[in-house]
């Protein structure tokens, strides 16, 4: 029933192709605070899309809306996941159509071991890689599997913060900052292990401070400024621009 996508027409989008995840003319508030200001943007099956801007752009707020969180408001707008509007979901609702989150904070869970951790996110179906799988993806995973998820170094836990959103069956992962206060090795581990996600299908959108990280691993790029998309293209169409990434990216 829920096959509404081909907004293409009449919205600004560059593309035209049919998209896995829609966002259009999406309006988001805290309380007065109007953030996202009528933003559209596609995102399409298997690919990294990487949402980037400058500081306090909106892009947190963009993921937050997406993944259908209490806080920001959504007033306007809709949301496409797979066919199914996500505007009209709660968020637990939206994580069960296949949506994926891993917050900034990494909500790591205090007082369970790292497989305890990813057990939890298999508790009820759709689950998605077996524990398995994931300690092959992420083998330092596998050796600490025992210990206290919140003891972990801060690589491991995003390690497994990512690899929680996959042990349930998503159509989509939304990562915020996942880079953020990690040094440059263990961003190298993370950025491998988010390549060979993408080799399995996975469709991804990553919110990045550090830009040319995020744009070496993205496909394309959406780039927001004050609420508002200001480039929607290919990541190495922004990597090649140098007064794009000066005006909007200060790189
Ligand atoms: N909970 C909140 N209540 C009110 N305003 C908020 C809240 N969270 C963020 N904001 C404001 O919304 C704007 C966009 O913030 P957002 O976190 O989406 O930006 P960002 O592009 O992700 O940047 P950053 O990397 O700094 O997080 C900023 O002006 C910020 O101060």
């Amino acid at each position: 029933m829920n096959v509404r996508p081909d907004f293409s027409k009449n919205s600004n989008m560059a593309e035209t192709a049919p998209a896995f995840l829609s966002i259009y003319d999406m309006h988001s508030y805290y309380g007065e605070s109007y953030i996202v200001q009528g933003v559209s943007f596609n995102v399409h099956e298997g690919e990294i899309l990487a949402l980037l801007g400058r500081n306090g752009a909106g892009k947190t707020t963009t993921l937050r809306s997406i993944a259908r969180l209490d806080d920001p408001q959504v007033n306007q707008g809709e949301i496409w996941l797979d066919h199914q509007p996500l505007h009209l979901m709660k968020s637990h609702q939206a994580s069960v159509a296949g949506l994926g989150l891993v917050p900034e904070d990494r909500r790591i869970i205090p007082g369970l071991t790292v497989e305890e951790n990813l057990q939890l996110a298999q508790i009820a179906p759709p689950i998605g890689w077996s524990l398995d799988r994931l300690y092959d993806l992420f083998p330092r995973l596998g050796e600490r599997r025992k210990q206290e998820g919140v003891t972990l170094s801060g690589g491991e836990q995003q390690m497994l913060a990512i690899a929680r959103a996959l042990a349930r069956d998503i159509k989509v992962l939304l990562l915020d900052e996942p880079y953020e206060g990690l040094a440059p090795v263990i961003v190298d581990e993370i950025e491998k292990t988010l390549r060979h996600v993408k080799e399995q299908g996975m469709t991804t959108v990553i919110v990045e401070q550090n830009a040319v990280r995020a744009l070496q691993l993205a496909d394309r790029a959406v780039i927001l400024d004050t609420g508002s998309i200001v480039f929607d293209g290919t990541a190495a169409e922004v990597l090649e621009n140098e007064a794009l990434r000066a005006e909007y990216l200060a790189i």
